[in-house]
């Protein structure tokens, strides 16, 4: 059991972009009116189209970028700075091998020079590169490399941590294995802001965050992005523009023929489980 312990707050927060360190225009907003709270222990998924604003939002919770902000963003003491891992594995890892990356991190967070090997050993034993730490990273794989930016993130003990649609470039198996990971850090309390272009994701953690034009057009449970009030009313992922995935189109064709779904099954297995309970 977690504290509910609030890891940062957004209050009415817009960011304009900055080019050349002025603002540009006001109508050119990134994002608008933003209200968000991320407590301890939570996973949001952020979904989008290209363009809508993710990334920014990830930036200005993470704490780096320029940005002109208006409103207010509260950061708790331990959250000032979050770890952020990206798409492309290869900017992920700065170290010539996941041990230098994993001893770097802890170094640029100030950590005492004597606990650093046992904590990165720790870090990249648990994130399962135990034997690869070692291995030049242009040797490594894609999700290997995600997972040494990841244990990087473990050893300095974040209490958050952002990932930018960080499975784009994986196959179904590492996505399975990464996720896992992260999965593992989610259960001992760090919180998640995953970010993400593919909705079978959303069957992983607490809440759904959806951005349109740099604006939040859905905040809440991923049952209820998919939830059909009628059969003539269209789903919030569907208002959106969404492709909803295959087992959740599946669940409204069988809604449409009268078998009852509540809450919406997210995983084939939890369909198969409602339609086998019927
Ligand atoms: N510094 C900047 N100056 C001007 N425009 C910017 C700046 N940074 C981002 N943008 C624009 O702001 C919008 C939001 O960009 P952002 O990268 O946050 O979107 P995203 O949802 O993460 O997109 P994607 O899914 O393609 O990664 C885009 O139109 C982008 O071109």
């Amino acid at each position: 059991m977690f504290l509910e312990k609030k890891l940062a707050e957004l209050s009415n927060v817009s960011v304009k972009p900055i080019t050349y360190g002025e603002p540009t225009s006001a109508s050119a907003y990134l994002l608008k009116e933003i209200n968000l709270s991320i407590k301890q222990g939570e996973w949001i998924n952020l979904i989008g189209r290209n363009g809508s604003g993710k990334s920014t939002l990830a930036r200005l919770i993470a704490g780096f970028g320029a940005m002109h902000v208006e409103g207010k963003v509260y950061k708790d003491e331990s959250t000032r700075q979050v770890p952020m891992v990206l798409q492309q594995p290869d900017v992920s890892v700065v170290g010539a091998t996941p041990w230098e990356d994993v001893v770097m991190m802890l170094e640029q967070h100030g950590m005492e020079g004597e606990r650093i090997p046992q904590l990165a050993e720790d870090a990249l034993r648990e994130t399962g590169l135990h034997m690869r730490m070692h291995q030049p990273v242009e040797t490594l794989s894609g999700g290997q490399k995600q997972l040494t930016a990841i244990a990087g993130c473990l050893a300095v003990q974040a209490p958050m941590l952002i990932l930018d649609e960080i499975t784009a470039m994986l196959d179904p198996g590492a996505c399975l294995h990464v996720m896992e990971k992260v999965r593992d850090l989610n259960k001992r309390g760090v919180a998640v802001l995953w970010i993400t272009q593919k909705l079978e994701e959303l069957a992983a953690g607490d809440r759904v965050l959806a951005l349109e034009n740099g604006q939040i057009r859905f905040d809440g449970e991923a049952e209820r992005l998919f939830e059909r009030h009628s059969l003539e009313e269209k789903s919030s992922c569907e208002e959106l523009g969404f492709t909803a995935p295959y087992v959740i189109q599946t669940a409204w064709e069988l809604q449409a023929l009268g078998i009852d779904l509540h809450p919406i099954p997210l995983t084939p297995e939890l369909l198969a489980k409602a339609v086998s309970g019927q």
